[in-house]
């Protein structure tokens, strides 16, 4: 296990304030991504700023899995920096590099849960990776993240394949939660969900970004989301962030595809009720 006593030194690096005065999250700069002669992402920016929850959209695929990844620094890149908390992963020491995936939760759409473990035991997979914290006191840091994310006490004892889909994203939830992150990334957390129930994890987002200060990076496909929960969307095309900002700058664009797809039949129906 390695010795993390002292991450939160580790990232005393300040991360940089942006022209808006907030602090700059993440800061991806000139990311360019190619399989072969296929290049998906050429010289893309972005920034994320803290206590955000930033949307991000696009056409399938476009690269939003593929820049998430980049981003997780679980596939490679041609170019480009990626700061997150102040800190460049490339030059970054090791022990910072652990200091700062601990700061990071994901919840992958598909990768939800570990389907031999209980509930609780997947809350405790990250735990036990970065923390050497007793039994009592990691089944205790369980519950409480089994309770934050509205989940019932019981549900700790169960098995994924116990869970309704619902139960599933809140689980998964709680095991990104599980070591307090500053910034969370979430593929298509609502997919999948029925429209009650991806409504109820939407509120969730946005209360525990409330609550915790959290920062969310979402990729989704789902209006809903983006017009009731996101601060601000970002638009993946022609490899780059194509436009970006609020839901009324979406609804303002005259980008084809952003225009398409947010004023769009499903979408106007959504505009009505806002
Ligand atoms: N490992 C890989 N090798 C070769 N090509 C890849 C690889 N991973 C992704 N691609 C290609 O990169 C492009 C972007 O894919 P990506 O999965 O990021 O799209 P996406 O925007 O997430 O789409 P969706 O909304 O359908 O999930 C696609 O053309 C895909 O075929």
């Amino acid at each position: 296990m390695a010795d993390v006593s002292h991450n939160h030194h580790e990232l005393s690096g300040a991360a940089g304030k942006g022209t808006n005065g907030r602090e700059c999250i993440l800061e991806a700069r000139d990311i360019s991504v190619a399989f072969g002669s296929h290049q998906v992402l050429d010289k893309l920016d972005l920034d994320i700023w803290r206590g955000e929850i930033l949307g991000f959209v696009g056409a399938s695929g476009a690269g939003k899995s593929v820049l998430l990844r980049t981003i997780l620094q679980l596939s490679s890149r041609q170019g480009g920096t990626i700061k997150i908390l102040g800190v460049d992963y490339d030059t970054a020491t090791p022990q910072q590099r652990i200091a700062l995936d601990m700061r990071l939760g994901v919840l992958f759409q598909h990768g939800a849960l570990f389907s031999a473990l209980t509930v609780l035991e997947n809350i405790q997979v990250p735990m036990r990776e970065y923390l050497d914290l007793p039994k009592t006191l990691m089944d205790e840091l369980a519950l409480l993240k089994i309770e934050l994310v509205g989940l019932r006490p019981e549900t700790a004892d169960l098995y994924p394949s116990e869970l309704s889909g619902g139960m599933i994203k809140r689980a998964a939830l709680a095991r990104a939660l599980a070591l307090d992150p500053d910034l969370v990334f979430l593929d298509e957390p609502t997919s999948g969900l029925d429209p009650i129930s991806a409504a109820e994890f939407d509120e969730l987002i946005s209360k525990l970004r409330d609550t915790l200060g959290l920062t969310v990076y979402m990729v989704t496909h789902d209006l809903d989301s983006l017009f009731s929960v996101c601060d601000r969307i970002a638009v993946l095309g022609n490899r780059k962030i194509a436009v970006e900002g609020t839901i009324e700058d979406m609804l303002a664009s005259n980008e084809p595809w952003v225009k398409s797809y947010f004023r769009g039949k499903r979408a106007r129906s959504l505009v009505r009720e806002k």
